[in-house]
C-alpha cells in the first residue's frame, strides 16, 4: 500500500505472521503429505486471487436468530491459514466421524483449512474441511466479540485443476472432470446463493 507523500504504510504488526506465512507457497504444507511435485501448486498460483478477511463477530444483548454466527461450509480455494483471539463462541471443524471439535489457535499458531481443490487434486485422498462459527453460550453473549484474520489461498482464474496422475492409484479412474479454477469458484459462488434464496 502506498501513501500519497510519506511513501508506504507499514503493515499493523498483527498482521505480520499471517502475511509471512501467505507468502510461503502452498506447496511448503503440502509436499510431504502427498508427495507432489512442488512446481504443479507454483504454477496453479502464479497470478492468484488469494484474499486476506479480517472478520469481526459483534457481541450482541439479545439471543442469536441461529446457533451458529458463522454457518457450516468448506472454503473454495486450496488451503486458508487462519488465527483468532480467544473470544467464546470461536471456530470448529468437522472430522470424518461427524463430531465437530473446538479448533482455537494459542498466540502465534495458525489453523489450516483444506479448501475444495485439494479434494480434486488429490482425487479425494485429502477432503475439504467442513467448519463453522459457533454462537457463544448465553452467559457471554454480551462480551462475547470475536476477531479472526483469515488468509485464503485461491489458484489462478484460469488454472486447470485435475486429479494429479500421482494421486490416481492404479485400478482407480479420476473423480472430477478437468475445469478451471474460475469454473469452480463460479460454480460454487452461484451454488451458494441458489441455497441462501431457498424459502
Ligand atoms: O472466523 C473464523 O474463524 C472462520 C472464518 C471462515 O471460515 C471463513 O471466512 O471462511
Ligand atoms: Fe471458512
Amino acid at each position: 500500500m502506498a501513501g500519497a507523500a510519506s511513501g508506504p504504510v507499514p503493515c499493523h504488526p498483527a498482521l505480520h505472521p499471517p502475511y509471512a506465512l501467505a507468502g510461503r507457497h502452498p506447496a511448503a504444507y503440502l509436499r510431504s503429505g502427498l508427495s507432489i511435485p512442488e512446481e504443479i501448486f507454483l504454477n496453479a498460483h502464479r497470478r492468484n486471487i488469494s484474499a486476506l478477511r479480517l472478520i469481526c463477530y459483534p457481541e450482541s444483548q439479545t439471543p442469536l436468530a441461529t446457533p451458529t454466527r458463522g454457518g457450516a461450509h468448506t472454503d473454495y480455494g486450496s488451503l486458508t491459514i487462519l488465527t483468532a483471539d480467544n473470544a467464546t463462541g470461536g471456530l470448529q471443524a468437522k472430522l470424518r466421524s461427524g463430531n465437530w471439535v473446538d479448533v482455537s489457535p494459542q498466540p502465534g499458531q495458525f489453523a489450516i483449512n483444506i479448501g475444495d481443490i485439494m479434494p480434486v487434486w488429490s482425487n479425494d485422498r485429502w477432503v475439504s474441511t467442513p467448519h463453522r462459527v459457533v454462537a457463544p453460550p448465553a452467559s457471554d453473549r454480551s462480551r462475547s466479540r470475536r476477531h479472526s484474520i483469515v488468509f485464503f489461498h485461491q489458484p489462478d482464474p484460469d488454472a486447470r485443476i485435475a486429479p494429479l496422475p500421482a494421486c490416481i492409484a492404479s485400478g482407480e479412474t479420476a473423480h472430477y472432470p478437468p475445469a478451471t479454477y474460475g469454473d469452480h469458484w463460479r460454480h460454487k459462488w452461484l451454488s451458494t446463493r441458489q441455497q441462501s434464496i431457498l424459502p
